[in-house]
């Protein structure tokens, strides 16, 4: 019998306009190394993935190859690809090179660092059970609905609301489906288990982490220095 893989899509082809800095995001550095990198390296450890699929901006593959991929000796990543113009067609141009021995399909954010091989491991597990399996962790604040004047219009019960994170896991055969369905209206997607959970299939939460942020704006890449700065101990925090 045929040996099926695990795949892992890396989506950083965004702007990264919130953060504000000249350079995407995704290739900032912290500790002297880009955020993509400490991503990339989670996955390259992992030994439940056998190949990468890196997602970049126009006009930067070959300074992915160069400057991430041989410089940090990710030897998984198999192909450095265009983006598209949403998240959503970034994740479309991966899914589109992914190998035909491609059992399950992580798909994680390039600006989210600190995945880990436990969220990899237990989202293909969820994936291998029920199709789809994403990380997530309990919203902690309260949440309010607000109209276009700035007042409140009611509380939300939170006790059944999560923030949704990366990584997302899903059997390959059926997100390669999903994603052949792809409009133009659906640029409004925000995470790859929204079509998924459209199309009918089941999705399973997997308790992720509160350290597992996505650098979106200045203050998160504040907290991302100070977390890599104790993790190496050279913190008071
Ligand atoms: N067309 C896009 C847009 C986003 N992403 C990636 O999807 C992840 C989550 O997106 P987000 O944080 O919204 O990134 P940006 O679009 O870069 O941010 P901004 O909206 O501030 O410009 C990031 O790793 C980003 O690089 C992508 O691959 N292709
Ligand atoms: C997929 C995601 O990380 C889940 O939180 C996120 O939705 C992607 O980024 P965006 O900031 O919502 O565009």
């Amino acid at each position: 019998m045929k040996h099926l893989k695990n795949y892992a899509i890396v989506v950083a082809a965004g702007k990264g306009r919130r953060v504000g800095r000249e350079i995407n995001k995704q290739y900032i550095k912290i500790n002297n190394k880009p955020i993509v990198a400490y991503t990339l390296e989670v996955l390259q450890k992992s030994i439940s993935i056998d190949g990468i699929i890196l997602v970049v901006g126009k006009g930067e593959i070959d300074y992915c190859r160069e400057k991430i991929v041989n410089k940090y000796d990710l030897a998984k990543v198999i192909s450095i690809i265009e983006g598209g113009k949403e998240r959503v067609n970034s994740v479309a141009n991966g899914i589109a090179k992914l190998p035909k021995d491609c059992s399950i399909v992580i798909i994680q954010d390039g600006a989210r660092p600190f995945l880990s091989e436990e969220m990899i491991e237990m989202t293909i597990t969820g994936a291998e059970e029920v199709g789809g399996a994403i990380v997530a962790v309990p919203v902690k604040d309260t949440i309010k609905v607000v109209n276009s004047n700035m007042e409140v219009e009611k509380t939300v019960d939170r006790s059944k609301l999560w923030s949704i994170q990366t990584p997302q896991a899903f059997k390959a055969s059926l997100i390669k489906e999903i994603y052949q369905t792809l409009s133009e209206a659906d640029k409004e997607i925000t995470d790859d288990a929204m079509l998924f959970e459209r199309a009918g299939y089941t999705v399973k939460i997997i308790m992720g982490s509160y350290r597992n942020i996505k650098i979106t704006t200045p203050e998160d890449l504040f907290v991302a220095e100070e977390m890599i700065k104790k993790e190496k101990g050279e913190s008071n925090v």
